[in-house]
Formats: C-alpha cells, sequence, structure tokens
C-alpha cells in the first residue's frame, strides 16, 4: 500500500481539560499517515493526482487551531473525519502529540487508525 505521510505538523491549539488550559495556547504536533495510490500521480507528475500534503496540512492545521478542545481524542477523530471526508483517503493514521502535557514525559498523545468503512458505519 502506497501512502502519503505528514511528520511533525506544529499547530497552537486551545486544548486541554483543565480550566486554565481554556486560557492558553499549546503547541499539538501531529503526524498523519493516508494511504494513496502513487502511481497515477508519479506516472503523470500531475499534482493533481496527488494527495497534496500541503492541502492536507493546512486543512488540519485550520480545525486544530480554530476551535477549543478538551481531549487529545477528540482531536484525533476530528482530523481523522476530516481527511477521510475532504479528501476522500481510504485509510489514515493519526498520531497527536503533547508534548510538555506531563513533567518528566517526554511527550504523550494518541494514535488512532480509522477507514472509510468504519468512518461511515
Ligand atoms: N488520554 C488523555 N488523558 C489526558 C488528557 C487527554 O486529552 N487525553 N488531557 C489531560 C489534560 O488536559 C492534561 O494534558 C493537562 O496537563 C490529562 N489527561
Amino acid at each position: 500500500m502506497d501512502k502519503v505521510f505528514i511528520k511533525e505538523l506544529t499547530v497552537l491549539a486551545t486544548i486541554g481539560a483543565y480550566e486554565w488550559e481554556k486560557q492558553i495556547k499549546q503547541k499539538l504536533v501531529i503526524d498523519l499517515e493516508m494511504a494513496w495510490d502513487n502511481r497515477p500521480a508519479g506516472l503523470s507528475d500531475d499534482l493533481s493526482l496527488a494527495l497534496d500534503y500541503a492541502s492536507v496540512s493546512q486543512a488540519v492545521s485550520d480545525l486544530v487551531s480554530q476551535q477549543p478542545h478538551e481531549l487529545v481524542e477528540t482531536v484525533a477523530e476530528k482530523v481523522a473525519a476530516l481527511i477521510l471526508t475532504q479528501f476522500t483517503v481510504p485509510w489514515v493514521k493519526v498520531t497527536i502529540n503533547k508534548p510538555g502535557a506531563v513533567p518528566f514525559a517526554a511527550n504523550v498523545g494518541v494514535q488512532i487508525e480509522r477507514s472509510q468503512t468504519e468512518a461511515s458505519s
């Protein structure tokens, strides 16, 4: 299976379950893996046949930065749904990292995998 990936997309977001977190912006770092048949783009050299990682990055960044969320799980679900529906990707793995959330932990977060069949059922 071919993939398009985006690593360490950094977004400043209102994210957290506690009251003090709703008053500040914190950094979320997002990793995405998306199933995509890269042969049509690779054989034609045509961006319109590719899954445009710049467009995906912009859409994800807008979604995560423009709405407040309590849980990283919610962000992961919304990001997965956006990619599956707006970009018609058949399968996506979404990792949401919230570095700095837990003192003495290098990183914390969640990882989910979603596909078209799961999203529509
Ligand atoms: N599984 C999760 N656990 C926790 C979350 C979360 O989003 N998912 N969030 C918090 C707080 O917001 C925390 O990040 C504050 O430091 C705690 N646990």
